[in-house]
């Protein structure tokens, strides 16, 4: 993702690519290099210790890196309390597609007994389950409290450990890894004589660019702390 981000800021005519990071690089580059925004996409372990650092040297921040709980995002929030020019922007999905798929997830979630979220990836990826299928879980979590929905069916006694898939606010979460796979998810919903299922495939890791592009471009105008591309899309 790293590489695909600095190709499309590089080819992009309003924005310039002027510092690279990889792992055992260091980070003071990207400020001598006057970097405006940092984008990260590292991984669940490290990405913590690059927003503060960024955030401490007042570079805003756009992340793709998953594995943000809510006690995350509020330390987070805590950083930029004391730095209320700038801003940082995490989202679980910058695929156009991904979000829109997030949003419909929601709005169906009151109207249907039973979900459950069967999300797919390639096999390199670290952690289960994705961001994308925790948010989204988190989502329709929220809109079945908020409609006052009954707990989901479900008599199954589980004969082996995660069968069942991960309880994720109540939701199960299935998580596929297999080769030939990049990032595909489908939310299933269930009622008496009906299912509607809601899926979305990213086929290529260029699928993210254009809301990683997007968030680029505005995270310095938008301080504290956004989840989401769905405010920049309104
Ligand atoms: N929000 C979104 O739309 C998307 C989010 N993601 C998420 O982004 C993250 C990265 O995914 P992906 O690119 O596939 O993973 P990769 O493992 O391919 O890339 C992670 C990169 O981070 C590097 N890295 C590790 N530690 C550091 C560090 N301290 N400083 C700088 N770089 C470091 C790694 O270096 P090395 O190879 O040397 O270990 C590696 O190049 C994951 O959490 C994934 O879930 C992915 C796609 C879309
Ligand atoms: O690791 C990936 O590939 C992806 N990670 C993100 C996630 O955990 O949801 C976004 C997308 O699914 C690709």
């Amino acid at each position: 993702m790293g590489l695909e981000v600095c190709k499309a800021v590089d080819a992009a005519d309003d924005l310039e690519l002027v510092a690279m990071i990889d792992q055992g690089d260091w980070l003071n580059g990207a400020a001598d290099a006057g970097a405006q925004v940092l984008v990260d996409f590292t991984t669940p372990d490290v990405v913590m210790d690059n927003l503060q650092w960024a955030v401490d040297q007042g570079i805003s921040v756009v992340v793709g890196t998953s594995g943000f709980s809510e006690q995350r995002l509020e330390r987070v929030r805590g950083w930029l309390a004391h730095k209320p020019g700038v801003g940082v922007l995490i989202a679980p999905n910058f695929g156009l597609g991904a979000v829109l798929m997030m949003q419909f997830a929601a709005r169906a979630a009151r109207y249907f007994e039973s979900v459950e979220i069967i999300e797919q990836h390639h096999p390199r990826k670290l952690d289960a389950p994705s961001g994308t299928a925790a948010h989204t879980a988190r989502l329709i979590a929220a809109a079945r409290a908020e409609a006052g929905c009954e707990p989901m069916p479900d008599a199954t006694k589980e004969e082996q450990a995660g069968a069942r898939g991960a309880d994720v606010e109540g939701v199960r979460v299935h998580s596929v890894r297999a080769s030939g796979l990049v990032a595909h998810q489908e939310v299933l919903f269930g009622s008496a004589g009906e299912t509607l299922t809601i899926r979305h495939d990213s086929l290529d890791r260029v699928s993210f660019m254009p809301g990683v592009l997007l968030a680029v471009r505005n995270v310095r105008s938008r301080p504290g702390l956004t989840i989401g591309l769905d405010s920049l899309l309104d």
